[in-house]
Parts: structure tokens; C-alpha cells; sequence
């Protein structure tokens, strides 16, 4: 008698079929509507992750059910609403319309090279994707976290997640990583244009913050390298700028619970920025190649109120990396790096001339909203 086997079904091979390569972008995820019973839903799946709350299971779950998940999401769900786009939550938008261009950049569908995006919590799930890229004939597959610097509690978390799918399956995919792009220069040089794009625009403010989210302190203790990887970024980018270390702070944003985050905070660095007699600050978070709620609602919105209040006149929210053109390159540049030895064709390497069509051409064909 047969029994049920604890892997999926194959289908029957197919001889002469050409073999394709993934890309895999995953992001976060975020709330499907900005409501309390949706924030709820996510909020649920994000913080019962074992690699974002480090807290024996018996004594978090217990403080997650019974007061984080009753209090956090009404008030969460108002500040997503505060940001939400007509398309939907800008994680979600940005992280769609990216994959969609790197597809667009990387050859049309059809080239042997597949891009699609998952989320790590909600939908669409790194499970489904990777079942997808396997049906639409993927033999090997890159998984692109959306953070370009490795920590325990995020990029980990994504590589989890393409484990416990890779538990079901029968005949695997190769499967490759890209750990970090923290240093990668064509990333610090996309961050460099998205700032001098803004210096044009408004002017050059007098100083440079550069928020990341933070994350506890513990964890760098216990050797995460997320708060040295933050600092390169931010080294590499200011010299890339031609900044001096007296024209451009780092700090950390977004602390969660009462244990100590990595310091010093974004909200203590904007009062100290505004006390010293800063009067136009410029603010940017390298570490979220999409804008979200924590650049949109706690960046652009909260800190703004934080510095003038505090006596700031002028006061810039840098956009994240988003769908600029040098990121996009960006991102061909680290999954052709993370590519070699794979036999990939990719479309002929596009003319500078034409990427803007071809990035028109992607968004008016396949991006959500
Ligand atoms: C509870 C601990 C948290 C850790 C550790 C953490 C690390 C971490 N997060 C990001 C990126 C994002 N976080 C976002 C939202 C968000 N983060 C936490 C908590 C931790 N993050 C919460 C509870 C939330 C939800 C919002 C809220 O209720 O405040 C987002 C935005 C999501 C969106 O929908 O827009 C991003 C992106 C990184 C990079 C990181 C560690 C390096
Ligand atoms: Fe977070
Ligand atoms: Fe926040």
C-alpha cells in the first residue's frame, strides 16, 4: 500500500525542454489594506518569527497574542493609511515594479532568465514563487533579499523560508544567494545619484542623516554584522559624495520593545541635529531600497514634525531607491555577479539609449499599479 510522501509530485520529465534560471526578489511584506484586522494578520506572521524576536517562544507568544497584537495594530493601521498609494502599501508597489524592471533589464520573458518577487511575511509567499519559477522551468535559482545589508533577524529569516520549501520538494533547483550587496559599488553609486538628484532639486543642505532601521543591540554582540555593514555603506557613500565626516550622520530608527536597539536613534539624532543649529537637513535611509512605512510615515512625516519642532527650518526626505534607472542597473550588476558559472542567456547587453524605453516599456506592460 502506498502512503503519502512528504514531498511534491514531479512532472514527467520533459527531454529537450531549454533549462532556465530564477531571479527570486524578496521583500518584507507588508499589511494587505491598511486596516486593524489586516495589520493584525501581518504583525502576527512578522513577530512570531523566532529570527526578528529573540525570546523563548513560551514567554513571547504569550506577550505577542495577548498584548502587542490587541494594542499595536489599530495604531499601526492609521499610519499606513497615511501612506497607502490608490495601487496599495508602497512596499508592495516598489518591491512588484523593481522585479519588473529587472526582468525588463535582464532580457524580455522568454529569455532564459525569470524574475519574480515574493514577500517574507503574507503574499505573495516565497513558497508560491519558487513553485512558480519551478513550473515555468527554473533549474537554478538566485534568491535577491531587498536588503543590502546581511542580518540575522531579516536576510536570514528570507533564506529560512527557501529552506523549509526546499523540505517539500523532490528534484531540486540549484539554489543560490545573494547574502549582501552593502558595498557593492554599483549600488553605493545609485545611492549617490539618488541623493544628488535631491541636491539638485532642493539645493545641498547643510548635513546628511543617513537612517537605517535598527535592530537590537544584542544581536551585534552576539556577531550579527547588520551595524558594520550599515557604517561601510555609509563610509563608502559619503566618500563617493565627497562628504566630510562632519557633514553627514549615521543613526538608527525604529526601535521595538524595551531592550536597547543599536544607537544612536534616529529620533535623538534629530533633536541633537536641530539643537547644534543645523537649520536644513537632509535625510535618507540606504537600507530600504523601497520606500515603506518606516521611511514614509516615521522618516518623512514624524521626522519632520521632530526636527522643526526642535527649532530645523528646512527639512528633505531623500526618496528611496525605488525604480530609479541606477538602481535598477544596480541590481542587473549584482545578479549577473552572483550568476557566473551558470549557463545564462541573458538578452544582448541593452545600449545606455535604450534602457529608458525598455524600463517604459516594462512598466506600461507588467507593473502593478
Ligand atoms: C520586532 C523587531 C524588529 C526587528 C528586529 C526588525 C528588523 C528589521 N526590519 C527591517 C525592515 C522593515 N521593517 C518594517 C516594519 C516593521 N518592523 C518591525 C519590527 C522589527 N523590525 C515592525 C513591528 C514593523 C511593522 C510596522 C509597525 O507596526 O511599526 C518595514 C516596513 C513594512 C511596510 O509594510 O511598509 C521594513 C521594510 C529591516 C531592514 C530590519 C533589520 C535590519
Ligand atoms: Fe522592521
Ligand atoms: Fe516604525
Amino acid at each position: 500500500m502506498a502512503f503519502a510522501s512528504p514531498f511534491a509530485p514531479e512532472p514527467p520529465h520533459r527531454h529537450g525542454v531549454p533549462e532556465r534560471t530564477g531571479v527570486l526578489v524578496v521583500n518584507l511584506g507588508t499589511p494587505e489594506s491598511p486596516t486593524a484586522p489586516a495589520v493584525r494578520h501581518y504583525l502576527a506572521e512578522f513577530l512570531a518569527d523566532a529570527r526578528v524576536v529573540e525570546i523563548p517562544r513560551l514567554l513571547w507568544l504569550p506577550i505577542l497574542h495577548g498584548i502587542i497584537l490587541r494594542t499595536r495594530p489599530a495604531k499601526s493601521a492609521a499610519k499606513y493609511a497615511s501612506i497607502w498609494l490608490p495601487e496599495g502599501s508602497p512596499l508592495a508597489v516598489w518591491t512588484a515594479r523593481q522585479a519588473t524592471l529587472l526582468q525588463g533589464y535582464l532580457g524580455e520573458r522568454g529569455s532564459s532568465v525569470v524574475v519574480r518577487h515574493a514577500m517574507r511575511y503574507g503574499q505573495p509567499s516565497v513558497a508560491h514563487e519558487l513553485d512558480e519559477l519551478k513550473r515555468a522551468g527554473c533549474t537554478r535559482i538566485l534568491v535577491l533579499p531587498m536588503y543590502p545589508q546581511y542580518s540575522g533577524t531579516t536576510t536570514a529569516s528570507v533564506m529560512d523560508a527557501v529552506h523549509a520549501w526546499a523540505l517539500t520538494q523532490r528534484n531540486l533547483p540549484e539554489l543560490r544567494y545573494v547574502k549582501q550587496h552593502h558595498d557593492e559599488p554599483a549600488y553605493i553609486d545609485a545611492l549617490a545619484e539618488r541623493v544628488q538628484d535631491t541636491w539638485q532639486r532642493e539645493g545641498r543642505g547643510e548635513h546628511l542623516l543617513l537612517s537605517f532601521h535598527g535592530v537590537p543591540q544584542r544581536t551585534l554582540e552576539l556577531g550579527d554584522p547588520y551595524h558594520c555593514q550599515c557604517l561601510k555603506t555609509a563610509r563608502l557613500l559619503r566618500e563617493r559624495l565627497g562628504l566630510a565626516p562632519e557633514q553627514m550622520s549615521v543613526s538608527f530608527q525604529s526601535r521595538f520593545g524595551r531592550a536597547k536597539w543599536l544607537e544612536p536613534s534616529t529620533d535623538a539624532t534629530l533633536k541633537a541635529l536641530a539643537k547644534k543649529g543645523v537649520k536644513h537637513l537632509q535625510v535618507f535611509c540606504p537600507g530600504f531600497p523601497a520606500d515603506c512605512l518606516e521611511t514614509l510615515e516615521e522618516i518623512a512625516l514624524e521626522g519632520r514634525q521632530v526636527f522643526l519642532a526642535e527649532g530645523g527650518q528646512r527639512y528633505d526626505h531623500i526618496p528611496c531607491l525605488n525604480d530609479h534607472p541606477a538602481w535598477i542597473r544596480a541590481m542587473v550588476a549584482v545578479v549577473q555577479r552572483h550568476l557566473q558559472g551558470w549557463p545564462v542567456t541573458l538578452a544582448d547587453q541593452p545600449r545606455a539609449a535604450d534602457l529608458e524605453a525598455q524600463r517604459q516599456r516594462a512598466l506600461a506592460g507588467g507593473a502593478k499599479g
